[in-house]
């Protein structure tokens, strides 16, 4: 297995322009693929989980042209449904935001698919989604085991006046409903069933749905109305913001050794919910300056916080590991659906954080980390969890050396974050 060692850092300071939004790249291409008209997309993340969205539209019968860069991507829209003859199989590896959205637009449209995955897809759930997607007249069978991929998706005309989604394991099953209920064949008021998670995820579902001349009616995160017998339009461009769970282990690098990291690509101005992790990194005690396009960050000493983190759920890994170096415990509370993602990050972020010498309570739904005066140097396993991967990096700003195994597992999100993170480090 591949390894990574890296050295104690001494000083952090520098300017990194992080690459495109997963999120928006891959509502981007979806929409895109589906709207009428052409669409020029940019800064494009490229990336497994990009990959896999964009080999599953050729296979869908979609036409794009993707730069040499892989970061521009111009799509002929289909003005509508998919419509593919025969049975097509799209494997989607474990890319949350490519696997549900298709699922419910998928079953809406003229298709005949199976979706299949990595290992962890198959036990990462989907049954909430499925369920709200049977309510409104769906053909979808779990070729394996109930309520997980893989999926077999006979797709066809669906409606219902109502659908209901449970949102309290993951706000994808929602976003994938609202990203579909404008092909079906009714008018749909989606209501919510439980309490939403992640729920600034769904701001990015409805401002990437609106950039393509979709309006949904929000009655307060309680329930939706979405026109049906509706077209996605092309507008023309798209510019994807940069991503700002990527930011967050910049921003804490400069939180816990800076000098100052200025983070690019992002800014006030972003529609994504994990710029808010900048909030918590100034509660601990670093000053943060915001500017449209920017975020910088300058260290200064931390203190440990005590707060909910569901709407950050994925920039919240980094304050896991940005703890070992407050003074003070750190809890990370409201975050059960840690459990059902990459990996179960709850287990893997305290066994970890155990093997450095910190002492962490690992609870069903939250974290509470110690910093120690020592660190060991520790061999960490990475789950095949990017974010697992980069947020230990962090660990290497203490006086001990760290090794990450498996490195490249940063390729979901981010192929080169090693090469970056180096960038700042002095
Ligand atoms: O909709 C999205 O783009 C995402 C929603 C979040 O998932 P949950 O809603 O499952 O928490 C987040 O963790 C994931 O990385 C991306
Ligand atoms: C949970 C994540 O990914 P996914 O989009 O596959 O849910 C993540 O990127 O942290």
């Amino acid at each position: 297995m591949e390894q990574l060692t890296l050295q104690p850092i001494s000083r952090i300071d520098g300017e990194v322009n992080v690459p495109g939004s997963k999120s928006l790249s891959n509502r981007a291409l979806l929409l895109a693929a589906l709207a009428d008209g052409e669409t020029t997309l940019t800064n494009l993340l490229d990336s497994d989980d990009i990959r896999h969205m964009l080999v599953a539209l050729e296979k869908l019968g979609v036409r794009y042209e993707l730069s040499d860069s892989k970061t521009e991507c111009k799509v002929q829209g289909i003005g509508g449904k998919f419509k593919v003859t025969g049975e097509t199989e799209l494997f989607l590896g474990n890319a949350g935001t490519a696997m549900r959205p298709l699922c419910a637009v998928l079953a809406a449209s003229d298709v005949l698919v199976t979706l299949t995955g990595e290992p962890r897809m198959e036990e990462r759930p989907i049954g909430d989604l499925v369920d709200a997607l049977l309510e409104a007249g769906a053909d979808v069978t779990y070729l394996k085991n109930k309520g997980y991929p893989p999926l077999r998706i006979a797709g066809g005309s669906l409606s219902a006046d109502e659908v209901s989604v449970d949102g309290s394991v993951s706000s994808q099953f929602l976003t994938a409903i609202l990203m579909a209920a404008p092909l079906f064949a009714s008018d749909t008021l989606i209501k919510i069933k439980g309490e939403l998670v992640s729920k600034p995820y769904i701001d990015i579902t409805l401002d990437t749905m609106a950039k393509f001349g979709i309006d949904v009616v929000n009655n307060d995160y309680a329930s939706f109305e979405v026109k049906g017998n509706q077209t996605y339009k092309a507008p023309g461009r798209f510019m994807v913001e940069g991503d700002a769970s990527s930011a967050s282990y910049f921003l804490a690098a400069g939180a816990i050794k800076g000098g100052t990291v200025k983070v690019t690509g992002i800014g006030s101005k972003s529609i994504q919910g994990d710029i808010r992790f900048a909030d918590v990194l100034e509660a601990m005690g670093a000053k943060v300056e915001w500017d449209d396009e920017s975020i910088t960050v300058t260290g200064a000493p931390l203190k440990g916080v005590d707060l909910d983190m569901n709407h950050i759920p994925d920039a919240a890994m980094t304050i896991a590991t940005t703890a070992l170096f407050a003074e003070g415990p750190t809890s990370i509370r409201n975050i059960y659906n840690w459990r059902v993602k990459e990996t179960d990050r709850l287990n893997a972020m305290a066994t970890e954080l155990e093997k450095l010498g910190a002492k962490v309570e690992e609870g069903h739904d939250y974290i509470t980390v110690w910093p120690t005066t020592t660190l060991n140097h520790a061999a960490i396993d990475t789950y095949n969890d990017h974010r697992v991967a980069m947020c230990f990096s962090l660990v290497a700003l203490s006086d001990t050396p760290v090794t990450i195994n498996d490195p490249g597992c940063t390729a979901k999100t981010f192929p080169d974050y090693f090469d970056r993170f180096a960038t700042i480090c002095h």
